[in-house]
């Protein structure tokens, strides 16, 4: 399996903070991965190294090709983030939100119709203002808008963070028909649960330190729960 991510012996600092410490993973074609970890791990540093955002040392590459420089986005090569948060334009309509994802050059089926399939509730709104959705639809929305880029990786940083359980429920049916169209997922989430849903392998970080890797099903035990204290 080729990897579309990978982190080679990875530092992330702010200032002169170092958050990660030798961090080394790799997300693979059509993989679903769970980032786990308590607060202040470096969960959501881990999504934002990607981008540049954190000043970072070792290697990130996306499919085999280090990201040099920051100067490029990561979208137009296959990586799209749903920030914690969602930051979505307030402003704008439905519509304008989700086309503003669209400025990658890559093709491919999310077309503006196919993520109003995805969420109906979101074509019923389309010429509704960011302002005037719920919270769960603003997630929808912040989802639809990083679909429009075609990834090959979805980076999801705690999309069901504050929502109804009928919300979530509709979010992990999302998900689920995203990862079965092959996008690789690489979701972080406090809820395991969500993961034990969703993910086919976790990754576990506990004070900036990668201390688990795989199968989602080890997360059951109790030494791997004790060692990332969930
Ligand atoms: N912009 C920043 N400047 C300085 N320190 C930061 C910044 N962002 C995060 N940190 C620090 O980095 C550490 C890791 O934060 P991060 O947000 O990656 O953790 P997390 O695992 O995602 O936790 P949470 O679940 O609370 O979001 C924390 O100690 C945090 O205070």
């Amino acid at each position: 399996m080729s990897a579309i991510l990978e982190f080679r012996h990875v530092d992330a600092s702010y200032g002169g903070a170092t958050i990660l410490r030798d961090v080394s993973f790799a997300v693979g074609s059509g993989e679903t991965v769970g980032l786990v970890g308590r607060n202040g791990a470096g969960k959501s540093t881990t999504l934002l190294a990607v981008y540049g955002v954190p000043t970072t040392q070792g290697d990130i590459l996306v499919d085999g090709v280090p990201l040099a420089g920051r100067a490029h986005v990561p979208t137009s090569r296959g990586v799209s983030l749903v920030p914690q948060g969602k930051r979505i334009f307030p402003n704008l309509t439905v519509e304008e939100n989700i086309t503003l994802g669209r400025a990658s050059r890559r093709t491919g089926t999310w077309t503006l119709d196919a993520v109003f399939e995805l969420f109906p509730n979101l074509a019923r709104g389309r010429r509704r203002h960011g302002t005037a959705l719920s919270g769960g639809e603003q997630q929808m929305l912040a989802i639809a808008r990083a679909l429009m880029a075609e990834p090959a990786l979805l980076m999801l940083d705690e999309p069901t963070e504050g929502l109804a359980p009928v919300v979530i429920d509709a979010i992990v049916e999302a998900l689920k028909e995203i990862r079965a169209r092959g996008t690789a997922l690489l979701l972080v989430e406090q809820h395991i649960g969500m993961i034990q849903k969703l993910a086919d392998r976790y990754l576990a970080l506990r004070g900036g330190k990668l201390v688990g890797d795989g199968p989602v099903a080890r997360l059951q035990d109790r030494a791997v729960q004790e060692l990332i204290a969930l």
